[in-house]
């Protein structure tokens, strides 16, 4: 068997396909300088920016696809088992009882090692959630030379720029139907409307920032979400340093407010999200726009972790005092069970251009 060639540096989102790499950098103002970049944002605060000097659009149809092994269904553990984690929920009402935190979203990331890592390609990955869970923010970046093997299958907007037009789609409350939707579902959506609004109010003009849209009902593979829109227009001078320097991490992943939850989230989880509840997406410098998710429902590969490469995914809920342990527990479930089970599949497919 010829030896396989490292696989190459490739972003891809909707239709747009990425190569060719020119820069990196984990400078956030480089979005403001020129070309076309993927960025992919570590929840604990590490923006890495890639610039790609070959973007086209192309149809899905025409993409070649990777080799993806995944992990068997049985192998995943998680960093918050059923016990730790309904503890936390618990523990996270104690906080909202003593008035330190209205809500917090705690998470747990559950870890494969994968069956066979050099046919573990977030590429085939990404076209196989794209296939079994598509996703309006779906999207994969592979650089695996700067530590970033991601594959989304993201329903939520973080930010998106049209020129000085920046809006966040906060999502807050699942079910599996409409009908399991409750009234705390809609009171969390608006506890962090108002977080967002607050956020994107310090770096866009005064009485710009408006809620077009309030818990619309949004229909995904095998759940349904309650989301916003928020909107608002740039101040003179702010772009995305300012912006990632105001809504990072984003609101609906912590809790409101902001620094509270941080602070009971770190003390409560036992594993770094990474890039999941971070930022993933990409920004078109010359042409002003931009796009980036809230990286859940994402994979990501690490392949230094101590015991040998593995795949990663986090699932979460957001806890507030209506909260009840079990069913935030089956909530996060609920979130995973699709997607570890497209991640389960093999494909192998010759893949064209990065590897032979
Ligand atoms: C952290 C997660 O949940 C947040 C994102 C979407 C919906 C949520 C909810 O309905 O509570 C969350 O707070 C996750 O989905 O992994």
């Amino acid at each position: 068997m010829p030896a396989l060639a490292p696989l190459a540096p490739l972003a891809r989102f909707g239709r747009t396909t990425a190569t060719d790499l020119r820069d990196v950098t984990t400078d956030p103002a480089a979005l403001e300088s020129a070309g076309w970049w993927a960025v992919v944002a570590d929840f604990e605060g590490r923006v890495l920016c890639a610039r790609f000097g070959d973007v086209r659009e192309s149809p899905a149809k025409e993409r070649p696809a990777g080799r993806w092994r995944g992990p068997a269904p049985g192998d995943w553990t998680s960093s918050l088992d059923h016990a730790a984690y309904t503890a936390g929920v618990r523990r996270i009402r104690e906080h909202i009882a003593a008035g330190e935190v209205y809500q917090a979203n705690l998470c747990r990331v559950l870890t494969a090692p994968l069956p066979d890592p050099a046919a573990s390609d977030v590429d085939a990955l990404g076209a196989l959630l794209a296939r079994g869970n598509p996703a309006p923010y779906g999207g994969i970046v592979r650089l695996p030379a700067h530590g970033a093997e991601v594959a989304s299958a993201s329903p939520e907007l973080f930010l998106r720029r049209t020129g000085r037009t920046v809006e966040s789609g906060p999502i807050k409350g699942t079910g599996r139907t409409p009908g399991d939707l409750l009234e705390k579902d809609h009171a969390e959506n608006v506890m962090i409307v108002d977080l967002v609004r607050n956020d994107l109010g310090r770096v866009c003009a005064t009485g710009s920032v408006t809620v077009p849209e309030l818990c619309a009902l949004e229909h995904h593979p095998g759940l349904v979400h309650l989301v916003s829109t928020v909107r608002g227009e740039l101040a003179p001078g702010a772009g995305w340093p300012e912006l990632f320097g105001a809504a990072f991490p984003p609101g609906s992943v912590t809790g409101a407010p902001k620094s509270s939850a941080l602070r009971i989230i770190d003390a409560l989880e036992t594993a770094p999200r990474g890039p999941y509840c971070g930022g993933v997406g990409w920004v078109d410098a010359d042409r002003g726009t931009g796009e980036l998710a809230v990286g859940i429902r994402t994979f990501w590969i690490d392949r230094l972790s101590p015991g040998g490469p593995v795949l990663r995914f986090g699932t979460g809920a957001g806890i507030t005092w209506g909260s009840d342990p079990e069913r935030e527990w089956a909530e996060t479930e609920l979130k995973a069970s699709r997607l570890l089970a497209v991640a389960s599949r093999t494909e192998h497919a010759p893949i064209q251009g990065a590897r032979t």
